[in-house]
């Protein structure tokens, strides 16, 4: 397991090593197939498949080397698009920042010009492919949701609480983390059924906060709380099921990354009404966690839609919030009791 120490920011460790900035496309053709490259036989890394690219050359932009790369690695001229993310990975001997960009369009055929394969590959099939560590998040990105919502507890009244929900996923929201605090067994279940019917119909995924049985019973995923995360011996949902986890430090980064979560949740990046007092961690801090792990990690404390993008030039998935990603509307505000619960 990693010490805590170095992950911190400024650390010795980390810092005395040398930082490697890297640029790589993902170029998608005209039937949505993406292009990995495959490491030749004798280099680093040899016969893992990437996202063709390679170093940013002393002087150049990104975008300038990586026009440069995909010319020189595959013959063809590209135009660059939007960013995807830019992942921190500390290898043994180096700091790598690999920064992954759509290629809007192309001219010319790829041909693997220094003697790599090539592959055309459906996105749902990327993961059968093996890359270097950095790739799993970029991966992630580019086949999982950008936001996690994670529920209020409700008010009163369900009905609020259910249209709220609503307008969350008719926002976009795909990832729903239910979790409701002081609400008993039985009303849990009624929302708990309810949820599952409107995530169902819009095919978002669903995990249950803390309570493996429950998670199990109705067939849905789990999300661990830090504490119940380092009692955990080994995971405690079938391979398949989704799990994640709250994380806070390098230590339970590394336990979730052991346990096989499928995703974990880090923060607060920010400060949050919700931790009232306690101030945020900061982009730093949540790369130099980041940069150990190759988890799927989404940023949470503080940030919302519009966070999203600067979350994934850290490293993240996106973003994580319960206000942030709430349903519109006053029905939708969660409410004190709500805020005051919402660890
Ligand atoms: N291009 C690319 N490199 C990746 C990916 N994932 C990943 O960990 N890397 C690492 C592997 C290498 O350590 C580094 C890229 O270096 P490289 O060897 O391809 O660099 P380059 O194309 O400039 O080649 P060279 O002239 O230095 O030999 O980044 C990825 O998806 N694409
Ligand atoms: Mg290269």
């Amino acid at each position: 397991m990693i010490p805590p120490s170095t992950a911190d920011a400024g650390g010795d460790v980390p810092q005395s090593r040398p930082s490697v900035h890297v640029v790589a496309g993902v170029i998608t053709d005209a039937r949505g197939r993406i292009l990995l490259a495959r490491r030749a036989p004798g280099r680093e890394l040899a016969g893992l498949w990437e996202f063709p690219g390679g170093k940013v050359d002393p002087g150049e932009t990104p975008d300038g080397a990586l026009v440069r790369e995909l010319r020189e690695e595959l013959g063809i001229e590209v135009d660059i698009g939007a960013p995807l993310m830019v992942v921190p990975h500390l290898t043994p001997s180096r700091r790598l920042h690999l920064d992954v960009r759509h290629v809007r369009a192309w001219r010319g055929t790829p041909k693997g010009c220094e003697g790599q394969a090539l592959a055309w590959v459906q996105p749902g099939r990327l993961a059968r492919y093996d890359m270097p560590a950095p790739d799993r998040p970029v991966v992630a990105a580019l086949m999982q949701p950008d936001r996690c919502l994670v529920t209020p507890s409700p008010g009163e009244d369900d009905g609020p609480w259910l249209d709220a929900l609503a307008g969350a996923l008719a926002a976009g929201v795909r990832r729903v983390q239910f979790r409701l605090h002081g609400v008993d067994d039985h009303r849990r279940r009624r929302l708990l059924a309810a949820a599952l019917q409107s995530c169902g119909a819009v095919g978002a995924q669903l995990l249950v906060n803390g309570d493996a049985a429950l998670a199990q019973e109705a067939g849905v995923g789990l999300h661990l709380p830090a504490a119940q995360l380092r009692g955990c011996g080994s995971r405690p949902v079938p391979a398949g099921q989704l799990l994640s986890a709250s994380c806070h430090d390098a230590d339970e980064l590394a336990l979730a990354e052991a346990l096989g979560c499928d995703f974990a949740l880090v923060g607060p990046v920010q400060a949050t009404p919700s931790h009232p007092g306690q101030p945020g961690i900061g982009w730093a801090r949540f790369e130099a966690l980041r940069e150990h792990v190759s988890l799927p990690l989404y940023a949470i404390g503080g940030l919302g839609v519009d966070d999203i993008a600067t979350a994934r030039s850290h490293g993240a998935q996106g973003v994580a919030a319960i206000r942030g990603l709430w349903g519109d509307g006053p029905a939708g505000q969660p409410g004190a009791a709500a805020a005051a619960s919402a660890r």
